[in-house]
């Protein structure tokens, strides 16, 4: 697919209470706010660390709370910034922040490991905290399985995955964030997203939470060509 021209690309952590340090976008720039969440170990981080930033990170670890990594990209001509909420998969990292997980959320990314039957198993508890932070039905959810680089290791079959996303409605997209050349490209599956995000929701704004520190922390440049 055509991904739009990034732009730029940030990285936040929220970390406690506090004022925020002046990195609030343009006024007039759109802001989509989509959470990714799943099991511990699925690598949240690594895909949205590959979509912000171009790359696999070489190291990652357990995510605490939440960490913001955003980019900017041009949408048939609209520049607009995506807001990846990476949330952490460790219940003792998560329960303090659920809430603020979901208000305002725009879209919501299920990932499960498909070299871990058990992160697929998962699935059913996280869409029921959707439901229980009442997720209205009309924001979009997509299921990602990643680590599709791993051949030999793959516990999750296709067919079973595919049947779960036709029974929750939601596109099913197999991937790797460590090999781009396999299957479904990161870029192409936030690019997707927003493009429905873009066309779907005309006058939605939004901005990290108020109350919260929010640290900068330096980015590289991310690649502003598509893999496709
Ligand atoms: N082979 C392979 N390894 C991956 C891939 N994505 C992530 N990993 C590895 O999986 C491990 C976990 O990745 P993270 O991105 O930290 O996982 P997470 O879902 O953010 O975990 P929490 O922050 O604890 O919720 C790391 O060792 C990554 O290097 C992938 O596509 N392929
Ligand atoms: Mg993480």
């Amino acid at each position: 697919m055509a991904a739009g021209d990034a732009e730029s690309s940030l990285e936040l952590s929220l970390t406690g209470s506090g004022a925020l340090p002046g990195a609030l976008p343009p006024a007039r720039s759109r802001i989509f706010k989509i959470i990714v969440i799943g099991d511990s170990n699925v690598g949240k981080t690594c895909l949205t660390y590959r979509f912000c930033a171009g790359r696999f990170p070489q190291r990652t670890e357990a995510t605490i709370g939440v960490d913001f990594r955003e980019r900017a990209v041009t949408i048939d001509g609209e520049h607009i910034k995506i807001q990846l909420w990476d949330t952490a998969g460790q219940e003792r990292f998560r329960k303090s922040m659920v809430q603020h997980y979901y208000r305002n959320v725009h879209a919501v990314v299920f990932v499960y490991d498909m070299t871990n039957i058990a992160s697929f198993h998962s699935l059913p508890s996280w869409i029921e905290e959707c439901k229980q932070h009442l997720l209205a039905n009309d924001i979009p959810r997509i299921l990602v399985g990643n680590k599709c680089d791993l051949r030999s290791a793959i516990q999750v079959p296709t067919d079973l995955a595919q049947k779960f996303a036709d029974t929750h409605s939601m596109p099913l997209f197999e991937t790797s964030a460590k090999n781009p050349n396999d299957n479904d490209h990161v870029e192409a599956i936030f690019m997707t997203l927003a493009h429905k995000l873009k066309s779907h929701k005309p006058l939605m704004l939004s901005q990290p939470p108020d109350h919260d520190e929010i640290h900068i922390k330096p980015e590289p440049k991310p690649i502003t060509s598509c893999w496709c």
